[in-house]
């Protein structure tokens, strides 16, 4: 096919999108120079909607309500949006889910506490290629409770299988922990049979949901989760630093205890009396006063999601996939450029990743020409494909640009650079 007759397919299928018209709910800056995002799975696009309810939140609620915001609504708030995220993407019944910390905090203290559910054990499994946070704070648990650290070994063009956990997971395993969507390859794990494997072993899991959350379906009151983590600010279009978002199983919570005992996660927090005792159920999760202002865009991005339909959104984001990696093929491949994603739609998340010695160097020129993907290093450009945001055409002219910039490169340079 040459370029027009993939334009002409990208039209045919942003035509047949049942879900191309929510694009039209994101907000484009009057400067928009974008002509490709393809990052929406570090930081997705804002919402119309949540320009104006920021903007109602300071002029009215804050600045009306002042502090009877507190408990007029806010103290509130992270339990509410947790179960209505339970609801649209986790597949949590209500009770189970919070928002608030970062992820690498919130993983610190699930981790924390899940280990203690199983005393007794003294090993947390995780897998090479997880996120550095998620094994940076595996590590740094294990060296402060004196606990080892099992590695598996997984492929940075795959991800976890179960046949890869089976060997590792003994009767000193306590706590394994995986990524739903491997961050650089967006290979989607088989949560369900990998939590089983795990319930095997007399193990718990927690998995990190931070590339899956609004991009793939979820169900983990279904799969028998035990704890969960996920950023708020990627398929959930929270916003640079939103707050991340927990869930710990309903069977868990009574005896769970998270290491920072903080005054708004201990029971009746206004009473302020002496001693920490946990609040009742997920609420025990918090620590501090909640960023309220942070987390206010999430219940937009829900909304939409909720009206959308996760399978709706699943479909378009396989099709989206499909798409690039067909492009991938007919235009990048012959100039050198390897596919470091799943083929297998079945295990493949929202996102892409090609890779090339020179897209490390390219970066800026794709920048400079509004065709903005990741790079993750050492030479990989991960093209995320937000399903409710990006369209065919969009893919299209991104990976047209990218394609011209390396057959732009001088012989040496698109081998080595
Ligand atoms: C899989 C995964 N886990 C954790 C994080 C880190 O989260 P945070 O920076 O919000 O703590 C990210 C992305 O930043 C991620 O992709
Ligand atoms: N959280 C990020 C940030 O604060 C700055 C830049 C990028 C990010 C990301 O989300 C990285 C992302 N989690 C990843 O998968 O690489």
């Amino acid at each position: 096919m040459d370029t027009d007759d993939w334009a002409l397919r990208a039209a045919e299928l942003d035509a047949a999108d049942p879900l191309r018209t929510y694009r039209d709910r994101f907000l484009v800056a009057t400067d928009d120079d974008v002509v490709a995002y393809l990052d929406g799975n570090s930081l997705g696009r804002p919402l119309r909607a949540s320009a104006g309810r920021l903007n109602d939140f300071v002029t009215k609620a804050w600045a009306g309500r002042l502090i009877r915001g507190w408990d007029e609504e806010w103290l509130d708030l992270p339990l509410r949006i947790g179960d209505r995220l339970g609801e649209t993407v986790l597949g949590a019944a209500p009770g189970q889910s919070t928002i608030g910390d970062s992820t690498t905090v919130l993983l610190y203290k699930l981790i924390r506490g899940a280990v203690e559910l199983r005393p007794g054990r003294s090993e947390i499994v995780i897998d090479t290629d997880n996120f550095p946070t998620d094994r940076y704070v595996v590590e740094g648990i294990a060296t402060e409770l004196g606990l080892s650290v099992a590695w598996v070994r997984t492929d940075p063009r795959g991800g976890i299988e179960p046949g890869l956990l089976e060997p590792v997971l003994t009767e000193r395993t306590a706590l394994v922990v995986l990524s739903h969507v491997a961050y650089r390859s967006g290979h989607l794990a088989d949560a369900a049979t990998i939590t089983r494997q795990a319930h095997d072993a007399g193990a718990l899991i927690l998995w990190d949901l931070c590339h899956s959350a609004g991009s793939v379906p979820i169900a983990l009151d279904d799969w028998g989760v035990d704890l969960a983590v996920g950023c708020s600010y990627k398929y959930l279009n929270g916003g640079p630093g939103s707050p991340a978002f927990g869930y710990l199983r309903h069977d868990h919570q009574q005896l769970f205890r998270q290491p920072v005992w903080g005054w708004m996660g201990r029971a009746d927090a206004f009473e302020m009396g002496p001693g920490y005792e946990p609040a009742e159920g997920v609420r025990r999760l918090l620590s501090g006063t909640p960023a309220i202002l942070g987390m206010l865009a999430v219940q937009d991005s829900l909304d939409l999601i909720a009206e959308a339909g996760m399978p709706a959104l699943r479909e378009k984001s396989i099709v989206l996939t499909e798409f690039a990696i067909d492009l991938h093929r007919a235009w990048l491949e012959p100039l050198g450029v390897e596919l470091a994603s799943p083929t297998d739609p079945a295990r493949r998340g929202g996102h892409v990743t090609v890779e090339h010695p020179a897209f490390r160097a390219l970066l800026d020129r794709l920048w400079a020409r509004g065709v903005i993907p990741d790079f993750r290093a050492p030479q990989g450009l991960r093209l995320g494909l937000s399903p409710l945001s990006t369209s065919f055409a969009e893919v299209l002219a991104g990976l047209a640009v990218i394609r011209d910039e390396l057959a732009q490169l001088p012989p040496a340079s698109s081998s080595t650079a």
